[in-house]
């Protein structure tokens, strides 16, 4: 399927969602449909994904970001580092706006093109829980810290870590979303940080292997 076809790509994720145990209301589905349609629609323009298929989309970053939702429950502060087009950050926050209030989403991406569209999602999706930045992670000075830092296909965990450790909140984790079990990445961790937990991810259609890193002080 090239063309958009709204229909079948809200079939595809309402049933990929349910195979996530993920109830999602009718407003939940419409605004992550739309975000897809600004993904297509914009992608030539900002180069936010190298997937080019509607449906493969649907798949590849939609339920793959929605399979980790829940491990982000009770989270007030979340900062997604080195966002892109918004994943998993932006898919997090349509989730959160219903599920957690309480909670408020951060992109930080260093490409200008990239956050700009960002800041435009944010806006045609009515998104009071985001807030988007343009700078470099390692050197950003933010104006408050966070209790959970997430990444999706942004950097070694060495790296993530290192990068953005200082806007860490104590007692505060790190979520990373990979592929195979990084289990030569998570053997080199910088001293004073542990991997509380490997969790396998099952996404719907996908075949490729998926993992959440949990990762602490300690
Ligand atoms: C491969 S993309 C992943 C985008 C998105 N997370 C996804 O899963 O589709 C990595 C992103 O990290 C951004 N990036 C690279 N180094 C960065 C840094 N030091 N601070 C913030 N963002 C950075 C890049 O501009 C790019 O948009």
């Amino acid at each position: 399927m090239k063309a958009f076809d709204r229909p079948a790509l809200t079939a595809i994720l309402v049933e990929g969602a349910r195979g996530l145990s993920l109830t999602l209301s009718e407003a939940q589905i419409t605004k992550l449909i739309d975000y897809l349609a600004l993904m297509v629609k914009w992608n030539s323009v900002y180069n936010l994904t190298a997937v080019r298929d509607p449906l493969q989309m649907v798949t590849q970053h939609l339920l793959d970001s929605l399979a980790a939702v829940s491990a982000f429950a009770g989270a007030k502060n979340v900062l997604d580092v080195g966002a892109g087009g918004g994943l998993p950050g932006i898919v997090l926050a349509i989730w959160a706006a219903e599920a957690e209030p309480e909670m408020r989403v951060s992109l930080i991406d260093t490409v200008h093109k990239k956050t700009a569209f960002l800041t435009q999602v944010k806006a045609e999706l009515g998104l009071a829980n985001v807030s988007v930045h343009t700078a470099r992670v390692e050197q950003w000075n933010a104006p408050h810290k966070f209790d959970v830092i997430t990444s999706r296909a942004f950097a070694e965990l060495n790296d993530f870590v290192n990068w953005s450790g200082h806007l860490l909140d104590e007692g505060g984790e790190f979520i990373a979303l990979k592929g195979v079990a990084p289990d030569t990445e998570v053997a080199h961790l910088p001293a004073g940080w542990k991997v509380r937990e490997v969790r396998p991810l099952q996404v719907p259609t996908l075949q490729a292997e998926r993992h959440l890193i949990f990762i602490e002080r300690g």
